[in-house]
């Protein structure tokens, strides 16, 4: 099946660490020679899907990859750190050459992590609303999902899932009961790995965000920031922060626009990415000439 123009694949990685372990992703076009892969990282009980409302509008010719992130979608048996996983990933599929990487969320974060670890895979990386550091960025709804409140993300009942819906994103979610239970069923089955992941994030890197963002100021890619202005979840002055941390980051706020950009605002932030992949950059230009 063809959803976006993209097609499902999977990538086995088998190496000790993770034995079986296997990548999902969605792929739509193919390696172009010295031009850069987009490469699509998910957010926290997200996955692959998320993205087809922002792939969907970027023209054929760009080669696009979405994967599912460890402990999401249909990607299964990893046991090492996310940051190092991805990485295989690249390799196993041969992309050798800098990638334009984009993020969402806590996808966002990895995504920018993933820059200041591995500088040479990347010449551009767009975060949108990454999870901002400490306690000066922490809005009400992330102190709570920090204490355990998880159903705002991890909804487990019908109303938990609209006003999750509600929350994180400006669409109304029509009264459309049958598919919501279809899909809160197909996301209850993923409850328990979810919940893994995210107390695993809070304790291992949260206090950590900081000195992880640190590196940031080092980065020599082109660095594009994406922020919705009624974020409830990721602080919109986390948008300040990364921008005043990156030298030379480009800025763009979105109006009537929640925490959940890609379902928000699809077609703006796919005319965004390509237009900032248009701009001319130094740095890309020294890369392939
Ligand atoms: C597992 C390895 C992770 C390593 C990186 C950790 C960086 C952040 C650390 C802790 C914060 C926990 C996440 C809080 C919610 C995120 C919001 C989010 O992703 O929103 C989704 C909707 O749920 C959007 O699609």
């Amino acid at each position: 099946m063809r959803r976006a123009g993209v097609k499902k694949r999977f990538l086995l990685i088998g190496d000790d660490n993770n034995e079986g372990a296997t990548f999902c992703y969605y792929e739509k076009g193919s390696k172009v020679p010295h031009e850069p892969s987009f490469i699509f990282i998910h957010g926290f009980s997200s996955d692959k899907y998320a993205w087809l409302g922002v792939i969907k509008e970027i023209p054929y010719g760009f080669h696009c990859i979405a994967i599912d992130l460890p402990g999401h979608g249909e990607s299964v048996g990893f046991n090492e750190e996310q940051l190092i996983a991805v990485n295989v990933f690249f390799d196993k599929l041969n992309l050798t050459e800098p990638i334009y990487l984009v993020g969402c969320s806590m996808g966002g974060s990895i995504a920018a992590m993933f820059a200041t670890k591995y500088p040479s895979y990347v010449c551009m990386i767009c975060l949108l609303a990454p999870v901002p550091p400490g306690e000066e960025y922490e809005t009400e709804l992330l102190s709570q999902l920090r204490s355990g409140v998880y159903h705002i993300v991890l909804p487990e009942t019908l109303k938990q899932f609209y006003a999750a819906a509600k929350l994180l994103s400006m669409k109304k979610v029509h009264a459309n009961r049958l598919l919501a239970r279809i899909y809160l069923k197909s996301r209850l089955s993923m409850l328990d790995q979810h919940k893994k992941v995210l107390k695993s994030a809070f304790e291992n890197d949260y206090p950590n965000l900081e000195q992880s963002y640190a590196e940031l100021k080092n980065l020599a890619c082109s660095v594009l920031i994406i922020w919705g202005r009624q974020d409830q979840l990721c602080s919109v002055d986390g948008a300040n922060y990364f921008s005043n941390l990156i030298p030379d980051a480009k800025l763009i706020f979105f109006d009537d626009c929640g925490h959940l950009i890609t379902t928000d605002k699809p077609t703006q932030t796919a005319s965004i990415i390509i237009k900032f992949w248009e701009t001319p950059s130094t740095y890309r230009t020294n890369l392939y000439n």
